[in-house]
């Protein structure tokens, strides 16, 4: 239910049958609730009762205003008015802030002047005290902008070292909500189902909580980044460095320079370390999904000591981290489509060099019911902490013992490395951290657990929920 407000009109209708009655009287309630419709879109519904005792329909409000525990009252919110398709502004305006007026939600609402200006507000200047929550319009960039500030502020507040990869973080108590308002909305729509505006303010209104895993991204005990979603080195930092330059053409940059890169069929050479994640539940070759209602019984963080680590040297088309699914419209099933919100790991995907065909292969199962990771030149691993080291940046030993494992041809492609302009494919690609660049291409990265809490529920099952008698169902 999002309000209940008192019918002042005095008009009549047909009744109906059953208790709730669509019947507008001097005595009606209006009742504003969620009505679910197909592919996990939420929509506002309304429908007047009336109750023939007014004691007994006062009972009624007083109940169902009960029921609003949990629900945020005050609400700091953030607009990217350039982000996605630029439509932010009038989204929040038209879509959004009407609803959250109704269900009698008090907002505070900055207008982002510049990039980071949500992150460095968050990080300093906030009173969160006054708020239950903090509302990105926006993209994943924002969102990234606004776990960001709110981990750094919580640890800064409780004198945790954001810069130590070793502490163990502290969530923060405000939830964040997502208005999808950007190119990809990858978080969104893996954790609400679909990328709608007003189904995303339904659940911020209902008060959903889901809890999310965040990792954190260090370069030789220095802090980088955190990443919720995709951590990738290859093509998707390839992808990500080519389309900044063409922010202009909006969404469309990405599938442009997806192309490109897919053509240019760049590899790189490295080492990748892992922790594997041991007590866990399911494998990312699983049929199972991560649906509302799976979360681990609570936040922890584990013990790694009895696990040995693995490591994997070779030449990679991509390595990716997933967090979570990273559903989005581009590929509704995600580049791991058994990735769990909060499980605290990440599914850590290297794909070898291959031919050209055999990585549109790889690409082409996005979008089809058939297994990504079942190709030979693709391994998946569920992970809790890994490391990358690209090879021009491995050690002297390292090196000698590359070369001493596959000889002269190593002489020649790092003197191709030392001299790019002889056409061979460059020595190095950056980091994708949530659709951000690194600085860095060497770093560490741990899993903490739960770290955050979104406005969202998880994915609904479908069968369950969709009522098909209901015309916006249809
Ligand atoms: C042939 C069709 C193949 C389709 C393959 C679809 C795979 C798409 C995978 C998308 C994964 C998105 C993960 C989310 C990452 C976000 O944290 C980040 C921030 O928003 N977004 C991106 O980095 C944005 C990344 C966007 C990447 C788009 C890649 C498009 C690849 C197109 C390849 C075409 C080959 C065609 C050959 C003729
Ligand atoms: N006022 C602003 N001017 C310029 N850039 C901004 C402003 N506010 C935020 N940004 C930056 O814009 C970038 C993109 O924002 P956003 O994530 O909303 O859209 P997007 O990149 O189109 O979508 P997606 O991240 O889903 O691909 C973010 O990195 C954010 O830091
Ligand atoms: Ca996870």
């Amino acid at each position: 239910i999002i309000s209940v407000r008192e019918e002042e009109e005095n008009s009549s209708r047909r009744r109906g049958d059953g208790s709730w009655k669509k019947i507008k009287e001097r005595e009606g309630k209006d009742l504003l609730y969620v009505e679910r419709c197909r592919r996990h879109r939420w929509r506002c519904a309304e429908v007047t009762f009336t109750c023939s005792e007014e004691a007994l329909c006062h009972h009624w409000v007083i109940t169902l205003l009960f029921s609003s525990a949990g629900r945020p009252k005050h609400l700091l919110v953030y607009i990217n008015p350039y982000g996605g398709k630029q439509q932010g502004k009038r989204i929040y305006e038209q879509k959004v802030a009407p609803l959250f007026a109704l269900a009698g939600i008090f907002t505070h609402v900055f207008v982002t002047q510049h990039a980071n200006y949500a992150r460095d507000h968050l990080r300093t200047e906030a009173e969160l005290k006054k708020f239950d929550g903090v509302v990105c319009v926006g993209g994943d960039g924002m969102f990234s902008e606004i776990i960001h500030g709110l981990i750094w502020r919580t640890q800064i507040d409780i004198g945790v070292d954001p810069n130590c990869p070793d502490e163990i973080l502290l969530p923060s108590s405000l939830r964040i909500g997502i208005i999808p308002a950007g190119s990809t909305d990858c978080i969104c729509f893996a954790t609400v189902g679909t990328n709608d505006p007003v189904t995303s303010a339904l659940h911020i209104i209902v008060g959903d909580s889901q809890p999310m895993d965040v990792c954190s991204v260090h370069h030789n005990n220095m802090f980088l980044r955190y990443s919720v979603s995709l951590l990738g080195y290859g093509f998707y930092g390839d992808v990500l460095t080519d389309s900044e330059r063409k922010r202009w053409m909006g969404p469309a940059r990405y599938d442009l320079s997806g192309v490109k890169m897919f053509l240019s069929h760049h590899y790189y050479e490295g080492t990748v370390s892992y922790l594997p994640a041991s007590d866990i539940v399911g494998t990312p070759r699983d049929a199972a999904r991560c649906r509302s209602g799976y979360v681990r019984a609570e936040r922890y963080e584990m013990d790694d000591s009895d696990t040995e680590w693995r490591t994997i040297r070779g030449k990679f088309l991509a390595i990716n981290a997933a967090s979570m699914s990273c559903a989005c419209p581009r590929t509704p099933k995600g580049l791991s489509p058994a990735a769990h919100l909060a499980d605290g790991t990440t599914d850590l995907i290297l794909v070898r060099k291959c031919s050209r065909f055999d990585f549109l292969r790889h690409l082409l199962r996005h979008t089809n019911k058939d297994d990504q990771f079942d190709l030979t030149f693709v391994e998946v691993h569920r992970v809790r902490h890994f490391r990358f080291t690209p090879r021009h940046c491995q050690s002297d030993s390292d090196l000698e013992l590359d070369l001493r494992e596959n000889g002269k041809h190593q002489i020649f492609s790092q003197i191709c490395r030392d001299h790019p302009a002889c056409g061979c494919t460059p020595a190095y690609s950056s980091w994708n951290c949530d659709g951000e660049i690194l600085n860095h291409t060497a770093i560490d990265v741990r899993v903490h657990c739960q770290l955050i809490k979104l406005f969202a529920r998880g994915i609904e099952e479908p069968t369950v929920f969709e009522d098909f008698t209901n015309p916006c169902a249809i």
